[in-house]
């Protein structure tokens, strides 16, 4: 029992009244097919029944964090259910399409990990927490590598007030500045996710934070500016003060995977503020008269840069919608086409 305790059992087992603690595993790390568990009796390997790998969709399959029904094998178990997640942390895959992938599931919180060098970005910054708040997973941004920048101050200050809602940090994590100020914000047995660009500096800090080397880190080679991809897998590791931690491999553009393009309003507090002023209760803030997003920008009282950031999210936030909608819809009209023709073949058997 207290290893499942380790993994964060008691902040999650309020849905597994019915399933005993022998039969219960948290996924810490996914190796293509096989998958390593904690288990109340230690580490195991899993394996998925045949039905499961053939009848499930990549997005059902088990995930780093998940919680899973095993039976258990010797020294090794059988993965026979994924038990419902809390969260689940998406990205969009490469390209246009409206694919998503699942990084992890089952954070309570992620820590959003810039550096202060060529990766800095306000708005890629606010992107990531729409994302993440969207997703209900809380955040805490950590500005990395303030050794490198001496106008570190005042770009944290710009950061927060855009953000007034979260937790900033800034760190050194080569220099083991300020790791401590993140120590203190992580509670014990809840589940936390490193995310942000590659050579952002995650691995140095997670080793910081683990106090010994786990993680290769490598030299940012400068030609290209991008660190070399050197995490190339999910893990889970417990931190000492108990806490738990899955490093991710860099992300580069993490793309967001929006389902509600009014928590993107929510997210935006000056424009849900004035967009209760506008005439229209409808108002899409792009022409209509009487609108008092509008006349703010007019006015000088909100800045240009958080609208187009607003009306980009809320694009793509509405583009995402529709294409889900549109799969939904597909998905109907084929599972109608198997149906008719079974019945056909039914009529042709009996006719
Ligand atoms: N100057 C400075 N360099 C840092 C700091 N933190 C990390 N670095 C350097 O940045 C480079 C990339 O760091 P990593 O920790 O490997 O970055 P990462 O985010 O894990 O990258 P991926 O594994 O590709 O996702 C390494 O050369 C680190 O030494 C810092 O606080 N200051
Ligand atoms: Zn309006």
């Amino acid at each position: 029992m207290s290893d499942l305790k380790t993994y964060g059992y008691n902040t999650f087992s309020e849905i597994f009244v019915s399933v005993s603690t022998e039969n219960i595993g948290r996924v810490t790390t996914v190796n293509k097919t096989n998958y390593k568990i904690i288990t109340e009796s230690g580490f195991k390997t899993g394996e998925l029944t045949g039905q499961m790998l053939y009848s499930l969709s990549p997005s059902e399959l088990p995930q780093t964090g998940d919680w899973v029904e095993i039976i258990n094998y010797a020294e090794s178990c059988i993965i026979t259910k994924v038990l419902p997640r809390k969260t689940t942390l998406l990205r969009k895959t490469a390209g246009r399409t409206s694919d998503v992938q699942i990084l992890a599931t089952n954070i309570d919180t992620a820590l959003i990990v810039q550096g202060l060098d060529r990766d800095f970005n306000i708005n890629r910054l606010e992107r990531i927490t729409v994302a993440l708040l969207d997703a209900k997973i809380k955040c805490i941004i950590v500005m990395n590598k303030i050794d490198l920048d001496p106008d570190w101050q005042s770009k944290v200050e710009k950061v927060q007030n855009r953000l007034p809602d979260i937790t900033i940090i800034a760190i050194s994590a080569l220099n083991n500045t300020a790791i401590d100020t993140i120590q203190k914000q992580l509670i014990p047995q809840q589940t936390y996710i490193m995310i942000g660009s590659s050579g952002a500096g995650k691995s140095t800090l997670l080793n910081q934070l683990v106090k010994k080397e786990i993680q290769q880190t490598q030299t940012i080679s400068t030609s290209v500016g991008k660190g070399r991809h050197t995490t190339t897998h999910r893990e889970m590791f417990v931190l000492s003060n108990g806490s738990l931690l899955i490093d991710s491999p860099g992300v580069r553009e993490f793309g967001l995977a929006l389902s509600d393009s009014d928590s993107v309003t929510t997210s935006f507090s000056d424009i849900k503020y004035l967009s209760e002023k506008c005439k229209y209760k409808n108002c899409t803030h792009t022409n209509e008269p009487g609108c008092a997003i509008l006349s703010a920008l007019e006015d000088g009282s909100l800045l240009i840069e958080e609208y187009n950031s607003y009306l980009k999210l809320r694009n793509e936030a509405i583009h995402y919608q529709q294409t889900v909608q549109e799969k939904k819809k597909k998905g109907k009209n084929l599972a109608k086409l198997i149906k008719d023709m079974k019945n056909k073949n039914m009529k042709k058997r009996y006719d």
